[in-house]
């Protein structure tokens, strides 16, 4: 696991779409796992960016979202299908017939989910995966206690994130029960993941993933088995890292040929 530590968000976006850039350069085709909230909102304007002024191009690649709310009306402006288009797919030349996102509204959801890990792995599988972090360490939706072998299916929201994501709702009682995430596994067998945190809330959760115990009470931390991880945080995030001078060390002392 590597971890970079930057100055600021958009920083971390920043060294994000270099990786997708770069990932996109050598495989044209490629496929990526998108996150939502705000995290990666930084690296989707850079991606934007890139597409508008330097012709990065997406045209030839697929993209599966990581998670979705059950539920929830498919044009509601918080759907992860709205997010996913607004802030990425309708901003790059990605072909919207290619962008794929889990169906909360699936009459059978179990036969939904399971269509959904076809989907990925007859598109070849996840070549890199843009994750977030959950205060409680969750990736996706894999709230603790989460199988760390699962696939994607559908989970209950624990209240605290309920909470956390109420700011993208008009008010809490809004907010979904549940959700369909990729699940824990189906992450893991992404070929790199990059995971963005941000500010002094997520600092405890970057500890447990990176430092702490492999433990399903903090998800993310299932990414010390994972053969290609880069959390990439901010001063704030990275406040609670034992190692932090020690990631600095390794990171500036990187060849710039090795990229992330
Ligand atoms: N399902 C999403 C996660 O994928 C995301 O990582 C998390 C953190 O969001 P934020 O980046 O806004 O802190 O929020 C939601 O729970």
């Amino acid at each position: 696991m590597e971890v970079v530590v930057v100055k600021d968000a958009r920083e971390a976006g920043r060294l994000a779409a270099s990786a997708v850039t770069a990932l996109l350069a050598r495989t044209p085709d490629a496929v990526l796992g998108l996150a939502t909230g705000s995290s990666p909102l930084p690296l989707y304007d850079e991606l934007a960016r890139r597409s508008t002024e330097e012709g990065l191009d997406l045209s030839r690649a697929t993209a599966f979202a990581l998670d979705e709310y059950v539920g929830l009306r498919r044009d509601h402006p918080a759907s992860y299908r709205s997010v996913i288009r607004r802030e990425f797919s309708e901003r790059v030349t990605i072909d919207p017939a290619r962008v794929h996102t889990p169906d909360g509204l699936a009459g059978d959801l179990v036969a939904s989910c399971a269509a959904y890990e076809d989907a990925i792995r007859d598109a070849g599988g996840i070549d890199l995966q843009i994750l977030g972090l959950g205060a409680d360490g969750h990736i996706g939706f894999n709230e603790p206690g989460s199988s760390l072998a699962s696939r994607t299916r559908i989970k209950t929201l624990t209240e605290q994130t309920r909470r956390d994501n109420a700011r993208f709702f008009s008010s809490l009682s809004e907010v979904p029960h549940h959700v369909v995430t990729q699940g824990v596994g189906t992450i893991m067998d992404a070929r790199h993941v990059v995971l963005l945190a941000g500010g002094a809330a997520k600092a405890q959760a970057v500890h447990g993933l990176v430092e702490g115990p492999v433990t399903a009470m903090c998800v993310g931390s299932v990414l010390q088995f994972h053969p290609h991880t880069t959390v990439i945080v901010d001063e704030a995030a990275a406040s609670a890292l034992l190692l932090a001078d020690y990631y600095r060390q390794v990171y500036d002392g990187k060849p710039d040929w090795q990229g992330l």
